[in-house]
């Protein structure tokens, strides 16, 4: 039996000796680098908080001590020393463990949302909670140096450094990463410090200096600023803001499990707001991925045991919009582009290649993006803003008060729209079409291939009195669904010889779904028109006399029911006192649990068998009442 094998919960953890936990390191480590091969997910920063997370379990106990990881991304090692290696066998798999960590999975698990710079605020209420309800409670928030980056930490901090009686310990997971290198003035401070000669001195022999270096102050990267100078005149105690009540500890070196559990130990026996400075490498202990230039494997897919690689996708949304916003830049020097901490995986790493002058990555930092858009525009430019759908949830007051009250050209371009996958409930992008449809002046295009993908990116760029927004889903786009005619902004995609029965308008990448689904249809002798709007918000006019032509219409859509296409296309029909009934197929408004993209599809019955199926029902009930009326009155 390993070591590891033995680990059922933190206290097999609290019986090992120095020998024994660096045994274990390894197995974890051996550990997370089969699994994660096998099943794809966060390898980097999992193998960079291996012993961090030992440390954590050792010196605290969870879950008497509430220990939140901010994203939850770095949470597996958690998962591993508290009971669950068994369901790593599919990992962020139906039936296996999440990616992120999960209340139902465990006691030891608070917080759920993948969205970053939560974990202060939580830790900030869990321990006004346990204080209220007697204290002897620890917090702990395991914050990243790129969740740092976000602006809810320091509010967090702001409260945090009111009450200097709160046992609150934040430990900086400081591997000078989000996806990219971290960017920001506080992220350089932290490297200064992690890079000053005199941290390596303090590492080798000033240990008892991190137990006894006093007080940093809030704002902490002044205090850090000044490591700039020197690491000396940094931590000398003039230097610290020691009324403000957090105290800094290290930087300590985060594979050290005796230095962390020192600094951990000394923190958690402060009994006040405490920062423990722990500085990791993502993807330590393994080569491939420390060295891994793209970013460190901080998400890998499913790796082929044959190839060594991960398995060849096809062409992506993400690389469509990546190479034609480069091409538009090329045309355009006002084009300027915004990424929040993710310049890959949002694709617009061929942009700033071409045009380094002209794209800031603003940390993880949406809210920030969106305002600091407006004023981009404000002064001439015409920004695009490149997020996961789902993140810009964070930043909806900004797009409506900052943004579009002032009617500023800004492009947001929301990868990762409608159902994700691997990645759980807060990372679907299902609630970009209610958001947007609230917007005043807002225009939203839905992409089905990267025909239009291209061609719609450049009629919202060329909208200079208002925000626009493209949104496209995860994983590879259709080359080109061909329309058959376009009627204003909507292609038709599909034309019955002899009209139709139903009109099927098919939003974004559901239009390979709806085209699909009419053939099953057809099969019945139902007519179906399929078309695509292109332009979702406001709801094309086009759609009201098409919808006339039609006895029933249905819409079906990636995205979040409530407020979504097909409630707006009922409302506007309604307007126009057109009284064809009107069926919306949407995403029903719910937290969905853990699933593939087609799993999490086919439970909310969004393929096209059930799309057919359920237009068989309403349209037989339409025929049969259509039937029954010609036969009540003969000759009408
Ligand atoms: C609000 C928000 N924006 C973007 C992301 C995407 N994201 C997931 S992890 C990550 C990087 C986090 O960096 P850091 O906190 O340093 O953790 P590390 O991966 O380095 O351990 C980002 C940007 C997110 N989860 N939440
Ligand atoms: C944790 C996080 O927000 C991302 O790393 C998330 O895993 C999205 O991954 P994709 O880029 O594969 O959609
Ligand atoms: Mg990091």
């Amino acid at each position: 039996m390993t070591l590891l094998e033995s680990v059922h919960g933190p206290a097999d953890l609290k019986r090992m000796d120095q020998g024994q936990l660096e045994q274990l390191a390894g197995e974890i480590r051996d550990f997370l680098i089969d699994r994660v091969r096998r099943s794809g997910g966060h390898l980097g920063p999992n193998l960079g908080v291996v012993e961090l997370t030992m440390a954590l379990h050792r010196v605290f106990d969870s879950p008497r001590d509430a220990i939140v990881f901010d994203v939850g991304h770095q949470s597996y090692v958690h998962k591993i020393v508290t009971g669950r290696q068994d369901g790593f066998d599919l990992l962020r798999q139906t039936g296996g463990v999440a990616g992120y960590p999960i209340r139902a999975e465990s006691e030891h698990d608070f917080v759920e949302n993948s969205h970053a710079s939560t974990a202060l605020s939580y830790v900030d209420g869990l321990s006004k909670a346990f204080e209220l309800a007697g204290g002897g409670r620890h917090t702990v928030a395991v914050v990243g140096d790129g969740a740092l980056t976000g602006g809810m930490c320091w509010e967090a901090l702001n409260n945090i450094a009111a009450e200097p009686g709160r046992p609150v310990v934040i430990v900086v997971n400081d591997n000078g990463r989000s996806y990219s290198p971290t960017i920001g003035g506080f992220a350089d401070h932290l490297s200064s410090l992690r890079l000053q000669p005199g941290y390596e001195r303090m590492l080798d022999g000033g240990r008892e200096l991190l137990m006894h270096t006093p007080v940093v102050g809030k704002p902490i990267y002044a205090a850090l600023h000044a490591a700039k100078a020197g690491i000396k005149d940094a931590l000398s105690p003039q230097m610290m803001f020691s009324d403000l009540g957090i105290k800094y500890l290290g930087p300590v070196d985060g594979h050290d499990l005796v230095a962390l559990e020192k600094a951990l130990h000394a923190a958690k026996a402060f009994g006040g707001p405490v920062i423990v400075h722990a500085v990791t490498e993502k993807g330590h202990g393994y080569p491939p991925a420390v060295n891994h230039e793209a970013d460190q494997m901080h998400q890998t897919d499913p790796i082929d045991p044959e190839t060594g690689k991960p398995k060849p996708k096809g062409r992506s949304w993400t690389s469509v919009f990546a190479s034609e916003l480069a091409s538009i830049g090329a045309e355009r020097e006002d084009i300027v582009a915004i990424t929040a901490a993710m310049l890959r995986s949002t694709g617009l790493h061929e942009f700033a290649e071409r045009f380094p002058e002209r794209w800031f990555d603003v940390g993880i930092a949406e809210q920030h993006a969106v305002t600091s858009a407006a004023g981009l525009a404000m002064g001439g430019m015409h920004p695009v803003v490149a997020v996961y759908s789902t993140f810009l949830n964070r930043a909806f007051d900004q797009l409506l008060m900052d943004v579009a009250l002032h009617r500023q050209p800004v492009t947001l371009v929301l990868d990762r729209a409608g159902i994700t996958g691997p990645d759980g409930p807060s990372h679907h992008g299902m609630w970009d079409l209610s958001l947007l449809g609230l917007v005043p002046g807002m225009k939203v295009a839905a992409p089905r291939d990267a025909a239009t993908l291209c061609e719609e990116l450049r009629e919202a760029v060329a909208v200079s009195d208002g925000p626009t927004a493209l949104r496209f889903s995860k994983g590879s786009v259709p080359d080109s669904i061909p329309a058959v005619e376009r009627t204003g902004v909507v292609d038709v995609l599909r034309k019955p010889a002899e009209g139709g029965d139903v009109l099927l308008v098919a939003v974004g990448a559901f239009a390979q779904l709806g085209l699909a689904a009419a053939e099953r249809l057809a099969d019945q002798g139902i007519a179906v028109t399929v078309v695509d709007p292109r332009w979702v918000v406001p709801v094309p006019a086009e759609l009201v006399e098409l919808a006339q032509q039609h006895r029933l219409v249905v819409t079906v859509e990636d995205s979040g029911r409530h407020g979504g296409f097909g409630s707006a296309l009922a409302a506007v029909l309604r307007d126009a006192e057109c009284d064809v009934p009107l069926r919306d197929l949407a995403v029903p408004q719910q937290f969905h649990e853990l699933g593939s993209r087609d799993e999490v599809l086919a439970r909310v019955g969004l393929t096209a068998q059930d799309v057919a199926r359920r237009v068989t029902g309403w349209a037989s009930n339409l025929l049969l009442e259509a039937q029954t009326e010609a036969a009540d009155s003969p000759g009408k």
